[in-house]
């Protein structure tokens, strides 16, 4: 069976993208002993060379999932896919995951614990000191190489983990909240290296509660809620299916937008308005009313913002 080829393709952005394995899940399912469906009947595709943002609410079945791919948790129905097959054993050895339970040893030095972790992976004694060195000295952690994990900050415990999931060129990344507790430069640090990744072809999906974060970054988006896909595909195409909202700016107080019939005002400050429009009847209304009280510097159509949309899908 093929699972690999070598084409290349244009990736997102135009950049040439290695093509690889897609990871899939179908109608994927986990019931626990309580009845509970935390995850129910979840589709979807992380596409080889695509960064998928994985959302939803605390509870939402998002790490029920990723344990699901990874096989640490078993299927109740459904099933994972990697390169068009039902995945195996071998196919997730290869794979690099960051689990919400982080599972570094306190009391190891940093140097051993990667080296020894990226051995598990099959990389030569030799090979694996000079890829976690290098590592290590790309996320500023050169000269903590020696210590106890334990004596790290949280945020630099967190980029050991980041390196223990991306070495030994994992075939896919399942990474859970890997963005969660890095301040601006270590999170700009940590999307280059996924971007190094994707261009080999790799499919990364990455949860988040940081959605300014995730909106800047997927090229794919996946919203749960209560353990089912409420809205799927790329945040191009989850902005159209948002409702569109409209700034109004005048010349003075724009208040009096609350009494216009079908325009519901979601903010007013001032002079500024920021409305949601039932209909064309609403636009001409408000309009109407805006020229009848004096001047109207701006009526500008907004693209509903991924926050906006995670709203309306999981209200
Ligand atoms: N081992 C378990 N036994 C019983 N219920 C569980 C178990 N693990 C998770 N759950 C339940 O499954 C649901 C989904 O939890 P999960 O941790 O997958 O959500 P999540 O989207 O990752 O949430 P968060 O953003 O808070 O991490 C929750 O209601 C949770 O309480």
């Amino acid at each position: 069976m093929t699972r690999t080829t070598s084409i290349s393709t244009a990736g997102p952005a135009g950049r040439a993208t290695a093509r690889g394995a897609d990871l899939e899940v179908r109608d994927l399912t986990r019931v626990f002993g309580d009845g509970l469906r935390a995850v129910d009947r979840v589709t979807f595709t992380a596409p080889s060379g695509l960064l998928t943002g994985f959302v939803g609410g605390n509870g939402a079945g998002k790490t029920t999932t990723m344990r699901m791919i990874m096989g640490v948790l078993a299927v109740s129905e459904g099933e994972v896919r990697f390169g068009g097959a039902p995945i195996t054993a071998a196919d997730r050895r290869t794979f690099g995951y960051m689990p919400e339970e982080r599972g570094l040893y306190p009391k190891q030095a940093v140097l051993d614990q990667l080296v020894y972790l990226a051995r598990l992976r099959g990389v030569s004694a030799r090979a694996a000191r000079a890829e976690v060195l290098e590592q290590l000295e790309r996320l500023g952690l050169a000269e903590r190489a020696k210590d106890h994990v334990e004596k790290l900050s949280l945020g630099n415990q967190q980029r050991v983990q980041i390196i223990a999931a991306l070495m030994g060129s994992p075939r896919a990344l399942v990474l859970d909240e890997p963005f969660s507790g890095l301040d601006p430069s270590a999170v700009d640090g940590m999307v280059d290296l996924l971007r190094e990744h994707t261009a080999r072809g790799v499919p990364v999906l990455f949860s988040s509660h940081q959605l300014d974060l995730v909106e800047r970054l997927c090229e794919r988006l996946v919203i749960l809620k209560g353990g089912r896909v409420v809205a799927a595909g790329t945040p191009a195409e989850l902005q159209e299916t948002g409702t569109v909202r409209h700034r109004l700016v005048v010349g003075g107080d724009a208040g009096w937008v609350r009494g216009v019939p079908g325009v519901h005002a979601v903010d007013v400050e001032g002079s500024v308005a920021l409305v949601e429009l039932a209909d064309e009847g609403a636009t001409r209304r408000l309009l109407t009313a805006a020229l009848e009280r004096g001047p109207v510097h701006e009526l500008t159509p907004l693209r509903p913002t991924l926050a906006q949309i995670f709203r309306e899908v999981t209200a």
